[in-house]
Formats: structure tokens, C-alpha cells, sequence
């Protein structure tokens, strides 16, 4: 089908899905750190694996339940590591009829934790582009989870003029005050976990994002309140939900007519077995903990509160199960941390018979009947966390039927208000935890009206079927938006709606190429104008993106779809010249080991550099004039290489020096460009005349040399996919054109 079809149609389908609600959705959701499968969630593995990684699978398999929701994606990292199940390694997962996990490579195969992912996000959001081009997808609506993939569907927004949603799970802000309570620098939060970069992540998502996703309303009150930009956003509180079959109430087991699932009777079994290696009398009420290994769930307050509690430790037996693991020594320091001064604290309070610290696990089968087990041992699960932006074991000990105790901050305080299933204190006041813990274990009225209330307001209030329908009934307004982005001929300015179309680019360096001859740049003008629905045009060039527009205002050019300018360090996406759009991708890609301060200092004292006035720089170019001289080209490379700085350095017309970073040029930012919109090189006709273009000619792509070509050029001569034209200067294109039959002429 031609383009230009394919746009109108495109744009057609979109406003048809604006005006017939019954069109159906393809969503496509973010959750960037990885170990996300279809079953047997690794939950609690370590800090990065928990109410997140349960909540995205599950709201993906909700939405796609519904009947308008004709698809949902749920993008994730991919792993290929030999530390990690196969499992995650897997490009695609179907997880229901119309919900599927699609995993993305990003920062190479290895498992690493979420904070180290921030320098490889563009690689994830290029790499989706891409992903959908090739499965000719075009979604109606994007979903980020957590800052870092609100940060990836923020870009991916923007590149595909397609709204975005936000859901925070647990926000940087907040974080940040908590760890500076407990005496960590800001350096020390920066070096950890990156905190500043999460934070402005957030704060431009509040900005930008169409909806923002919330459990409760304390989120917004509390957490949100924080942030410069909360004011902007548009919140939606819609609590997630639960799957009622796997927490179903403990008493259904005793009755009579009630089949237990052979998986619960097995981890049953294997958990009391597991108590029995820890407890002297395994029988006692139950006071449970299942949570993350992380400082933020506060569960050194619990074992204090219970080592503290003569009283409580003569009527319970306390069960911590924090995630899952072999070898303490072996874990990240954070969880290592947290799980020593465990250790240390059970015996500082010599709790040995009285507390268990099971290593692992299952939270499939095991979790919801651990729930069952403390429920019929007359227990109590406690949620020790400071705070809790919701708090799903929450509800998960709701609809069990063991009642609560929790943090009185955040999400807990509106799942008790619905569910009426426990008492909420200040968790950093041990005495008060223990004597909440305690007041419900001793009042069998208490309890019992607790755990019923809960496993009823569970039922009335977490649903994920009522949590997805609220969700599409609020974004669908915002589906609409797509017309409000639309310009004058139904194409958005956002590239996506350009380049996820297009199968074939020309790209052509500016001076002494496409402009040196009037006549014939005018006769090319007219050609590629005629081709330009199917065919891309862009520019690569020495000038900054400034001279770009002087030299295309001054010859009448029509605004180019992609301008790779100053040197290949920046690209730009028309078609409009005043609002272009900067691929912020490929900043992030050539930003790796560029120090430009650094190479600035440690060349200051060569006295033949003399620096450009600041027009001539830019952020990844540095420019100084400098005699022709090999003895001071050796100079430079020697004094940076000692200082193991990553550099190219580009000399020109024997007077201007370029330093550039490494990963640079006007060739590898086409090739950028045609991995990232899956443009084949053997569709794209790119054109030079000079050495400055070599490195962009040679290779798969199809090169044209104009025939007004500078000699260091000839050295391409003889290359199977180098034509070198007889004409000059823009005829030169044009008889490239026609020898490789690229377009109509
Ligand atoms: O060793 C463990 C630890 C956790 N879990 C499970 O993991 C989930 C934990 O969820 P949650 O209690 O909500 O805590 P977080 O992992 O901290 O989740 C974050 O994201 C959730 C979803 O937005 C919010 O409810 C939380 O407040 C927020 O901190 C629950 O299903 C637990 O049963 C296990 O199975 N085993
Ligand atoms: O401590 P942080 O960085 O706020 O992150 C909380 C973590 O808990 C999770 O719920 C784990 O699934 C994720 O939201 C996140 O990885």
C-alpha cells in the first residue's frame, strides 16, 4: 500500500476509534525491571520483584478481559542471564487470550537492579519503536509503571504522538526523606539509587502524562504533594485488585463440601513442616510478615516489637518471610543490610522457638495459605513499613480472613477505612506495635470481626475487572486527544506518525551536495516532493542546526523529515522548523564516556588550540581553529588518550578542529535511525562529496558521490554500493537516483 493510503487510512481508523467507543484498544504497558512472567512471580526475590511485578501482570490480564480492550502488551527488560530462570529470556509471553508480555533488550543480557538502569532507557524506548514498526502497531495508549518506564512512555509519547498514563508504585521524593531520616547523604542516595534522576523523571511525568494512575487518595495528599509539578497532574484514584480464588477465606477449608486445590494442601504441608524446624510449639497464634527485603518495610521494628513484648512472645510465634534467598553474602547490599540486622536482632532478643526466618518460599501456592495458616492459628499479619504507597498484603490478608496490623500512613489507612480489618499505629513506635499486635491476639471478638469484615469489604471494594473498567471509562477521553495533536493534512508533528510508515529515506549532506547548483536543487526539489509520501528526506551536515535553517530559508528547501546536524551529534524530526522535535535517544546514546569539561581541561594548555567562539560548540562538539600541523594532531590524541578520555577528533579544511564523543558521526546517526525506525540500509540513498562524509558512504546503504567530489573521496571507487556520479552538486543526486531506480524521477 502506498503511504500516502496508509496515512489517510491511519489517520481514518484514528478518528473512527474517536467517534465508535466500541473500537477496540490496543494497550501497551511498561514495567521496565524484568522478572515478569506469566506464572510462579518471583515475588520478594529481591527488592526490585514485588507488589509491581504482581500488579502489572495482573491489571494486563484484566484489561485484556474486556471487550474493547482488543490487545495488551506488557513491555518488560529481557533477561538472559544464566543467574535468572530461562524463562525471562523469552521475546514474547502470551499470558491470556489478548494479553502478552514482550520483553525488550536494554543494557545488555544481565539481571542487574532497577537503579542502574537509568543510563539504558533510550535503548529500551528505541527498541519498542521498533518492535512495533515491524508488528505494524500503532497503540492508543501508553502506560508507564514506575518512574523509570514513566520516563519510557514520556519519549515513547512524544516520538509516536500517542498519550501516556503514569503510575508511580513508590516515588522518589518520598523515598528520599525516609533514607535522609535515617542519615543517608544525598551523595550517598545518588550513588545508591540515583534518587535526583527518579525525582525529575517524576516530576516531568506529572507534567506530561494524560492521567495519573493512584490506589488511594493518601497518595496524592501525602506522596504527590511533594512534587513541584503535582498541581499539574490529573490524578485518578483507582485501587488495584485481588484474586479472590487464590486468597479465598481460610474457613472455606472447613467446610465439609469444599474441595481444597492439591497445590494448597502440598504447601500447607511444606509450611508447617517448615515452622516445625524453627518453632518449639508451632500451634501458637501466628504473627505473620511477608515483604520485600527492603529498609523501607521496617522489619527490624517488628522483631524489635516482639523481642520487646515478653507478653506477645509468651501467646505467638512471629514468622518473617522476606523474600527469597541462599546465601546473605551473596545478595545486594541493601537486602544484605536488612536481612543481617534480622539476624542480629533475633538474637539480641533470643528468640530462637519463637520466630521463624524461612529462606524461601513459594509465593504462588504458599503465600495464600500462609495467610490461611495464620488466620486458623487465630493470628494477625502484620505491615511493618513506615509508609506503604498501598499495600497489597494487605488486602491479600483481608480476603484470607487474618486480620491487620499496619503503618498508620498511606495506603493502609484507606484499606482499613473500606475494609475494617485491623488497627493502623506508627510503626516506628515498637511499644505501640507490639500492643496493637497484642490487643487484637487476645480479643477473639475483636478478631473475629475483623477477619470477617475483611474478607467482605475485600470482595466489595478490590476487584481488577472493576479496576479495569474504571481505568478505560477515565482514559477514554484522553484516547481522544490523538485529534488535538493532528495538524493541517491529519499527520501529527510527533515523528512516529511520519517515520512508522515509511519504508525508504535519502538522506544528503547540505554543502557542495545538495546545494551548489540552483537549477538542478530545484529540479531535485520537485522530484523528492513528488516521492515524499513513501520516501523520507532528511540532511546530515557539519552545520548546527541554526545554519541548517539560514542555508534551507535561503534555497527554499522544504523542511526536511530528519536533519542530523553538527556533525551527526544532534538529530532533529520536522516538519515543522519551528517546533522540531530532538531525538533524545540518540543524546543519550553518544552521551556514553563523554566528558567535554574534562577534555577541555586537560588540552588547556596547548597553546596552537584556540577555542571557537561558543556559536561553534555545542553540547557533544567541541571546536577550536589550530594550524595544519601532524605533530599537533599527535599531540592532542596523545594527551587525551593518557587521560583514557573516549573522543573522535574531526580536522578540516587544515583549520577547525572537531572533538566529538566516540559513538558520533553522521553515519552511525543514519544507522541509528534505521535500526530504530526499521529502515532498511538497502532503502536508504545516502550522498556526500567530501572526506567528512566517508565514513556515511561506505557501507550497506546506497551511496551516491557527486561528481564535483574532493579527492580524498576517490577512495570509495570500486565499492559495490558507491555510485559516483558524472553531474554535480544536486543533478549529481539525481543521477544517483536513477541508477539505483530509488524513486520516480
Ligand atoms: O517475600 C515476599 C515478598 C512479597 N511477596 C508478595 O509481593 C507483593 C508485595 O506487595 P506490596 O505489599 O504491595 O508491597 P511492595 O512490593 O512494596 O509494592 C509497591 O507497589 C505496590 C503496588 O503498587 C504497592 O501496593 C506498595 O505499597 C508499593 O510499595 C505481595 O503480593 C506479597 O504477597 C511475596 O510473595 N513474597
Ligand atoms: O524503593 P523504591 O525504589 O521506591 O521501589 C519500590 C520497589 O517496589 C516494587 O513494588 C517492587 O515490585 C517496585 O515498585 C519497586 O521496584
Amino acid at each position: 500500500m502506498k503511504n500516502t493510503e496508509k496515512n489517510q487510512k491511519k489517520a481514518q481508523s484514528k478518528s473512527d476509534k474517536n467517534n465508535n467507543q466500541k473500537e477496540q484498544l490496543h494497550l501497551q504497558l511498561f514495567s521496565i525491571h524484568g522478572l515478569i512472567r506469566g506464572q510462579n512471580l518471583e515475588l520478594g526475590r529481591d527488592a526490585d520483584t514485588g507488589g509491581q511485578t504482581k500488579y502489572v501482570v495482573e491489571l494486563a490480564r484484566a484489561l485484556g478481559e474486556l471487550p474493547r480492550v482488543k490487545q495488551v502488551d506488557l513491555f518488560t527488560r529481557l533477561v538472559d542471564d544464566k543467574r535468572v530462570s530461562s524463562d525471562y529470556k523469552q521475546q514474547v509471553e502470551e499470558i491470556s487470550e489478548s494479553a502478552r508480555i514482550v520483553r525488550i533488550r536494554c543494557g545488555g543480557k544481565r539481571y542487574m537492579r532497577k537503579e542502574l538502569l537509568w543510563p539504558h532507557l533510550s535503548e529500551f524506548v528505541d527498541n519498542v519503536v521498533r518492535f512495533n514498526k515491524k508488528e505494524n502497531i500503532t497503540p492508543d495508549l501508553l502506560h508507564g509503571h514506575y518512574a523509570d518506564a514513566g520516563y519510557v512512555a514520556r519519549q515513547l509519547s512524544k516520538l509516536l504522538g500517542i498519550p501516556y498514563v503514569f503510575t508511580g508504585h513508590s516515588l522518589g521524593r518520598s523515598k528520599k526523606n525516609s533514607l535522609a531520616n535515617k542519615g543517608m547523604t544525598e551523595k550517598q542516595m545518588v550513588e545508591k539509587f540515583n534518587i535526583n534522576e527518579r525525582i525529575q523523571a517524576e516530576e516531568d511525568v506529572l507534567r506530561t502524562a494524560a492521567h495519573v494512575i493512584v490506589s488511594t487518595n493518601h497518595e496524592i495528599q501525602k506522596q504527590y504533594k511533594l512534587y513541584d509539578n503535582c498541581e499539574r497532574a490529573a490524578f485518578t484514584v483507582i485501587p488495584p485488585g485481588i484474586d479472590v480464588d487464590k486468597f479465598y477465606p481460610y474457613y472455606y477449608d472447613h467446610d465439609e463440601n469444599f474441595t481444597k486445590p492439591e497445590p494448597y494442601i502440598q504447601a500447607r504441608d511444606k509450611m508447617n513442616r517448615e515452622f516445625e524446624r524453627f518453632f518449639y510449639n508451632s500451634d501458637k497464634p501466628l504473627i505473620l510478615t511477608i515483604c520485600r527485603p527492603d529498609r523501607r518495610k521496617n522489619i527490624q521494628g517488628l522483631i524489635t516489637a516482639f523481642g520487646e513484648n515478653k507478653e506477645l512472645q509468651a501467646i505467638a510465634n512471629l514468622a518473617v518471610f522476606a523474600g527469597i534467598r541462599k546465601d546473605i553474602d551473596n545478595l545486594d547490599e541493601n537486602e544484605k543490610e536488612v536481612l543481617t540486622e534480622m539476624l542480629l536482632l533475633m538474637d539480641k532478643y533470643d528468640l530462637y522457638g519463637k520466630m521463624a526466618l524461612p529462606k524461601k518460599h513459594d509465593p504462588t501456592n504458599e503465600v495464600p495459605e500462609l495467610f490461611r495458616m495464620a488466620a486458623d492459628r487465630q493470628g494477625v499479619f502484620v505491615n511493618s513499613a513506615f509508609s506503604e504507597p498501598f499495600g497489597i498484603t494487605l488486602i491479600e490478608a483481608a480476603s484470607a480472613g487474618v486480620p491487620i496490623v499496619g503503618p498508620d500512613d498511606g495506603g493502609p489507612q484507606d484499606i482499613v477505612k473500606n475494609c475494617k480489618n485491623g488497627i493502623l499505629v506508627d510503626t516506628t513506635d515498637s511499644k505501640a506495635l507490639g500492643e496493637a499486635i497484642k490487643n487484637i491476639l487476645i480479643d477473639q471478638e475483636k478478631w473475629r470481626e475483623y477477619s470477617n469484615s475483611g474478607v467482605n469489604g475485600v470482595r466489595k471494594h478490590y476487584s481488577w475487572t472493576a479496576h479495569a473498567e474504571t481505568f478505560l471509562d477515565s482514559v477514554d477521553g484522553v484516547i481522544g486527544d490523538y485529534q488535538k495533536t493532528t495538524g493541517t493534512h491529519g499527520v501529527t508533528q510527533a515523528p512516529g506518525w511520519r517515520f512508522a510508515d515509511l519504508d525508504k529515506m535519502l538522506i544528503t549532506d547540505i554543502d557542495d551536495t545538495l546545494v551548489g547548483d540552483d537549477e538542478s536543487l530545484e529540479e531535485f526539489i520537485e522530484i523528492m516532493e513528488k516521492n515524499r509520501n513513501e520516501v523520507g528526506f532528511g540532511v546530515a551536515t557539519g552545520r548546527s542546526l541554526e545554519l541548517v535553517d539560514e542555508i534551507l530559508k535561503e534555497k527554499n528547501i522544504p523542511v526536511p523529515d530528519v536533519i542530523i546536524s553538527s556533525v551527526g551529534t544532534e538529530i532533529y524530526y520536522g516538519p515543522d522548523m519551528n517546533n522540531l522535535s530532538m531525538d533524545s535517544g540518540w543524546r543519550s546514546h553518544i552521551s556514553y564516556q563523554w566528558k567535554p569539561d574534562r577534555i577541555k581541561e586537560v588540552l588547556s594548555d596547548f597553546d596552537f588550540l584556540e577555542p571557537q567562539d561558543r556559536d561553534g560548540e555545542r553540547d557533544f562538539k567541541i571546536s577550536y581553529n589550530m594550524d595544519s600541523n601532524d605533530d599537533h594532531l599527535a599531540k592532542i590524541h596523545q594527551r587525551l588518550t593518557e587521560n583514557k578520555l573516549r573522543y573522535q577528533l574531526i580536522y578540516s579544511h587544515d583549520a577547525y578542529l572537531d572533538i566529538l564523543p566516540q559513538r558520533a558521526s553522521k553515519g552511525r546517526a543514519i544507522q541509528y535511525l534505521g535500526n530504530k525506525w526499521d529502515i532498511k540500509p538497502e532503502n536508504t540513498l545516502v550522498s556526500g562529496d567530501s572526506g567528512n562524509d566517508y565514513e556515511m558512504l561506505y557501507g550497506k546503504r546506497l551511496a551516491v558521490v557527486v561528481g564535483n567530489h574532493s579527492p580524498e573521496i576517490e577512495r570509495l571507487r570500486g565499492n559495490r554500493r558507491v555510485y559516483f556520479a558524472d553531474s554535480n552538486y544536486a543533478a549529481g543526486i539525481i543521477e544517483g537516483v536513477k541508477y539505483y531506480r530509488f524513486m520516480d524521477v
